[in-house]
């Protein structure tokens, strides 16, 4: 198996009293795009700063390349890090900040500028070489801000919410070129955000953490389809989820008692062997709505259509059980032109054993 680029093991910071960082083991694979996911104050950005060289662990070891590297100050790493505030310098124009790099590590002046030349070109900012940098748009500082991480061609880029002050679509066209620019060079990624559509849009692994602990470690797929426990369904917000006891109905079949009702599981479930408080999640976009009880399905519940919101192509609409749980179901228009949506009505919301995915914690 192939080495690790990136090891943290058993690793944790601690300001004081306060454990920003619980002990932590996180691989990061050479050419990976790895996202650091998770609300504000889980420690994401003490994990990238630990890693920068920028605060040291208070205990475990970070190996960079197999190398400790708890002992090697932040200049002497090959991590440079672009952050929300990119920290261009003001007195050097575009060029200069980009050529800033080079100059520091010795290279001579001709090579530095061909260097830089090139970069520019390719984050296509070469116009505005000769410019200062307060002359610049958002996307334009932020296309110099990458140029001067990468003309190092380093092994590691670790990138702090870098998307965060710009608007709506130039953060959609950024994570294209932050996207194509990590495939292209084969450099390491590793991106720290609270933004679930940025992290599950560019990252190849995404990392999810809550208050200074991971969550859990996969893949955008294998997050959104099968989170591993409860938090991480709720912090994704696109499932519903049912809490209850795992226990067999007269059949004998697992089913999840709760109180909107008894719900039938799916028969590959993994049943807990002693606790048997347990969360049903159920995907947003795989669950039916039908105005009449609907026939044949295992798992349906009455609830009171409460409000719509529409996301780009598809509509979510939202529910309340008589129970007071809300719940909400996404599908595209189209899927929805038969039903008379409107507040106030009751509708069938129904799903298959299948779709149900069990969590425990
Ligand atoms: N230098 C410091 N001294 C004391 N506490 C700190 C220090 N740096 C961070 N913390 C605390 O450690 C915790 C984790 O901080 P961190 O910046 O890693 O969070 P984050 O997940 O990146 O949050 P955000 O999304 O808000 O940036 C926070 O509670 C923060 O207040």
């Amino acid at each position: 198996m192939q080495e690790p680029l990136v090891s943290f093991e058993g690793v944790a910071k601690r300001f004081g009293t306060y454990t920003a960082v619980q002990k932590m083991d996180l691989h990061i694979d050479k050419g990976e795009f790895l996202a650091i996911m998770g609300s504000s104050g889980c420690g994401k950005t003490t994990t990238l700063r630990m890693l920068a060289g920028l605060e040291a662990p208070s205990e475990g070891l970070i190996r960079l390349a197999g190398k400790p590297i708890n002992d090697l100050p932040s200049w002497s790493r090959d991590t440079p890090m672009v952050w929300q505030s990119l920290a261009l310098f003001p007195f050097l124009n575009v060029i200069e900040n980009v050529e800033f790099a080079l100059k520091m590590r010795g290279i001579g002046r001709t090579e530095r500028r061909r260097r830089a030349e090139q970069w520019l070109d390719r984050m296509q900012i070469a116009e505005f070489a000769n410019r200062n940098i307060s002359q610049l748009s958002g996307g334009q500082r932020q296309r110099v801000a990458l140029a001067r991480s990468l003309v190092v061609e380093p092994e590691i880029l670790l990138l702090d919410e870098p998307l965060s002050a710009l608007d709506a679509a130039l953060k959609v066209r950024m994570q294209t070129v932050l996207k194509n620019l990590q495939r292209e060079t084969g450099i390491t990624f590793v991106y720290v955000t609270h933004s679930q559509t940025e992290a599950f849009s560019m990252a190849d692994r995404v990392v999810i953490m809550s208050r200074g602990k991971i969550e859990q470690i996969g893949t955008p797929q294998e997050i959104y389809r099968t989170p591993r426990t409860r938090f991480v369904a709720d912090f994704l917000g696109s499932s519903n989820i049912f809490s209850g006891e795992v226990t067999r109905n007269s059949e004998g079949q697992p089913v999840l008692a709760t109180e909107s009702g008894v719900f039938a599981l799916d028969s590959r479930a993994q049943l807990p062997e002693s606790n048997p408080s347990a969360s049903l999640t159920v995907l947003d976009t795989r669950m039916q709505v039908h105005l009449h009880p609907p026939q044949g399905m295992v798992n349906a519940i009455q609830a009171r259509m409460i409000g719509e919101e529409f996301v780009g192509a598809t509509a979510r609409i939202y529910f309340e059980t008589a129970n007071g749980q809300e719940l909400h179901v996404q599908k595209a228009h189209e899927e929805l032109t038969d039903l008379p949506l409107a507040i106030g009505q009751t509708f069938h919301l129904s799903w298959s054993p299948q779709d149900g995915h069990l969590v425990f914690a």
